[in-house]
């Protein structure tokens, strides 16, 4: 049976160094160190090689408002099947809900805009994206480096930012306790000032993952 969100706050809540970044109005978490320098370093070799320019839902317009690349990761990788099972394990998050894991990079002055990550139930492009697994439930989110200047990842309804950093974890709720999309998810991921900056993320839906 799938666990609530209420569970899976709970299991992230008990692993050892995690912090949850004190707000009633997301839930939010931080875990230092979850990857190996190693692991990170195997991933940004995937991503690097297979990046295609990153886009978005709902386009509202601005060109500007996705600049990074975006590496579709192979599943099928034993590095990648690792981490994904990693994050499964560590979250309680059903791997069965998963979306493929994504790299994303972002070269000096390219960003990810002020965004939710679920999809607006009123938009021109939820059918098309949740028709068949629903909405996007949870994020999780690693740092796979730091910049040398920019890059924090910006939660500007609760004025928090957060510092790239090797092996960082990030998981943070999209929903309300009632269900319903949380607009206070909202974060940016802001230009990059030096060096070069990879994540990857990982996104959980209401249902299983069926395409
Ligand atoms: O790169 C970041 O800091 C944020 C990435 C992000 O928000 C996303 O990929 O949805
Ligand atoms: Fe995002």
């Amino acid at each position: 049976m799938q666990s609530t969100d209420t569970d899976i706050a709970a299991t992230i809540a008990g692993r050892p160094g995690v912090q949850r970044v004190p707000s009633p109005k997301l839930t939010l978490f931080i875990a230092r160190a979850f990857l190996t320098p190693a692991e990170c370093t195997e991933l940004v070799a995937l991503i690097d090689a297979g990046r295609r320019p990153s886009t978005v839902a709902d386009y509202n317009g601005d060109n500007a408002f996705r600049t990074s690349e975006t590496c579709d990761l192979d599943g099928a990788n034993p590095a990648v099947a690792a981490v994904e099972a990693r994050i499964a394990a560590f979250t309680g998050l059903d791997p069965k809900h998963g979306e493929p894991l994504q790299g994303q990079r972002y070269a000096i002055g390219q960003e990810f805009k002020a965004h939710t990550d679920y999809f607006e139930p009123d938009g021109p492009d939820f059918a098309r994206f949740c028709s068949v697994a629903g909405n996007r439930s949870w994020t999780v989110m690693v740092y796979l480096n730091e910049t040398e200047a920019g890059g924090a990842t910006r939660f500007k309804a609760i004025d928090k930012i957060v510092q790239p950093e090797t092996g960082k974890l990030l998981a943070w709720n999209n929903r309300r306790p009632d269900l319903t999309p949380n607009p206070s998810t909202i974060h940016h991921g802001m230009k990059v000032r030096a060096g070069t900056k990879y994540v990857i993320t990982k996104w959980f839906r209401e249902r299983p993952w069926g395409w």
